[in-house]
């Protein structure tokens, strides 16, 4: 953990809310503690990439952190729910978290959605951009120039420019352009820039939706995408002031102070995550 989590677990002002009452100042096993008589009533969510697997170059090749499997399989009875919520697809998810009960997968942003282990469901307002996706993602890999890396995710189409960081200002002008000749959304990321369908999904939402019955939450992340995730708990406790949130952040070079800034408390790696949930689940049993 950073120094700013050692001692204190700080709560920083609302994100654009306006008049939420800042709380006081709790450490982390403080905030377990507050966290456990609730636990039932408690959701745990986590990003994936950067959050529960270290990132590399190749993103077909990322697998989660030790020890992430064996604490998220031994939260999962002590808590409500436990939810990944990511900008990759279900299907990629279920090949990694698939195995475990009670885990829910929200894939693409909240695009799609399956429940402990169930079907995967797709937004309906999503599917028309099917075919548009997959012309953009063969576009890309013809008209970008070679180090330029093209995802398709059937829903999106990611460009990532991390083994060609040269390249940045020539995929982001590249995909500005086709965002706009093709009514797309952009959402930038660690080293990459995802188009996606003008559709109303985010991970706010997802949360939002999610914890609209719950008493508790923690979400864990590391991408600027995490920071709306943040800002639903931070607005579902202005609401309600017996819900208890945390924010945390996984940090890292790209995103880190951006992320950090808007989290109550920073983890070092995906790898300390797993230490930290390995924690977690002796606090909540
Ligand atoms: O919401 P997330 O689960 O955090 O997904 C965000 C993006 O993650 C992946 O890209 C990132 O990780 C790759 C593998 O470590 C890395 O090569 C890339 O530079 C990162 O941006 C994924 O490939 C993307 O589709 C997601 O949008």
């Amino acid at each position: 953990m950073t120094p700013r989590s050692r001692g204190t677990l700080s709560r920083v002002p609302p994100l654009n809310l306006g008049n939420q009452q800042p709380r006081t100042p709790l450490d982390v096993d403080q905030a377990w503690r507050t966290t456990a008589p609730r636990a039932a009533e408690t959701v745990l969510f986590f990003d994936f990439d950067g959050t529960l697997a270290p990132v590399g170059d190749d993103p077909t090749a990322v697998r989660p952190a030790p020890k992430v499997l064996e604490a998220i399989e031994a939260l999962a009875p002590a808590v409500r729910r436990i939810a990944i919520v990511s900008a990759r697809p279900v299907e990629f998810l279920r090949d990694h978290f698939g195995g475990l009960t009670g885990v829910d997968l929200y894939g693409l942003y909240g695009l799609e959605h399956s429940h402990s282990g169930g079907e995967t469901v797709t937004e309906p307002a999503a599917l028309p951009w099917v075919p548009t996706m997959a012309e953009l993602a063969d576009l890309a890999r013809t008209e970008l120039p070679p180090g330029a890396l093209v995802e398709y995710k059937r829903l999106s189409v990611a460009l990532h420019y991390r083994t060609a960081p040269q390249l940045a200002g020539a995929v982001e002008e590249w995909g500005r352009a086709q965002a706009e000749r093709l009514g797309l959304r952009m959402q930038a990321g660690r080293m990459v820039l995802e188009l996606k369908p003008p559709v109303d999904q985010d991970k706010g939402l997802v949360i939002g939706e999610v914890i609209r019955d719950a008493g508790a939450a923690w979400y864990f992340g590391d991408d600027v995408s995490d920071i709306k995730a943040f800002a639903a708990l931070r607005a579902r406790a202005a609401a309600d002031p017996a819900f208890y949130g945390v924010c945390v952040a996984v940090a890292n070079p790209e995103t880190g102070e951006e992320v950090a800034s808007a989290a109550d408390l920073t983890i070092d790696s995906p790898a300390a995550l797993g230490d930290f949930l390995t924690q977690a689940a002796h606090h909540l049993r």
